[in-house]
């Protein structure tokens, strides 16, 4: 029930931004603000670093990544709109993230407040993306295929159907749909579940008519504040249940990701025991 209402309070504040024209230029006009372009753009140096061929050498898309918390970003970095926006939604996606991470430590079987205590520092930070029309779509992707480094990410994307899954090898699309969120398991979800949840592989692909564009938010630990070992949590291993990765932490892994580039595989192979 609580989730049901975030989501409907964050899907309000999307729709009345959309209204005052807003939300399709935000992102737009965030890249022509000269202080915001040092400091945020295109973050994802990953997607320079491909290493197999299989994977397009270039996103088609205008992104950029930035922390809310613990340390927010400061008025003067971005239009006021912008900042607006990201302030007033990063209070609802926060406590939705928090709701979500409830659910999930249920779902191992977990009291409720499991994950949250676990983590040493919580940190909200939203990866934002513009994908302009491609001419030539086939050639390129928006987002290359990808897990997402993070606990989880909750994803919004506007009414352009350019979202897929990997599923049993297969792209499957996953149609946007007015009023939902896409929730996304990332790669610490994985780790500490023991495999129990899968880090989803994903990407957007390019689009020839119009542009698209998606918010995510991802929940992880702090990568500057937290020099904790994450690996599969003691209370849900035995000896049916060994664990099946070695233990990392968030900046560790979050390094390997931007060092290692992208080659279609798992980035926690690295861990596997
Ligand atoms: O644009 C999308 O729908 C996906 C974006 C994404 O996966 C990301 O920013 O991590
Ligand atoms: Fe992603």
């Amino acid at each position: 029930m609580r989730i049901r209402s975030s989501i409907k309070r964050l899907w309000t504040k999307f729709e009345m931004h959309q209204r005052h024209g807003v939300s399709s230029k935000w992102l737009i006009m965030a890249f022509q603000h000269p202080t915001f372009t040092k400091r945020y753009k295109e973050h994802h140096s990953f997607s320079n670093k491909i290493t197999s061929p299989s994977v397009p050498a270039v996103s088609w898309k205008d992104a950029f990544f930035c922390f809310m918390t613990p340390n927010p970003p400061s008025p003067q970095e971005f239009p006021t709109p912008c900042w607006e926006i990201l302030m007033d939604y990063s209070k609802d996606v926060r406590k939705l993230g928090l709701s979500l991470l409830e659910l999930l430590s249920e779902g191992l079987g977990l009291d409720r407040s499991y994950l949250k205590d676990y983590m040493d520092c919580f940190q909200l930070s939203y990866s934002c993306n513009y994908y302009p029309p491609c001419p030539q779509p086939e050639l390129t992707m928006g987002t290359i295929q990808h897990t997402d480094d993070d606990f989880v990410t909750v994803l919004l994307q506007d009414d352009i159907r350019r979202l897929q899954v990997l599923h049993q090898n297969h792209w499957v699309d996953v149609p946007p749909t007015p009023g939902a969120l896409v929730v996304n398991l990332g790669d610490f979800l994985q780790l500490l579940s023991n495999g129990k949840y899968i880090s989803a592989e994903h990407r957007a692909i390019s689009n020839r008519d119009g542009s698209r564009m998606s918010v995510a938010c991802l929940f992880s630990e702090s990568h500057a504040q937290s020099s904790k070992l994450y690996g599969p949590i003691t209370e849900l291993l035995s000896e049916d249940n060994p664990p099946k990765y070695r233990a990392t932490t968030v900046k560790d892994h979050s390094n390997y990701i931007l060092t290692r580039g992208v080659d279609g595989t798992s980035a926690l192979s690295r861990y596997k025991i």
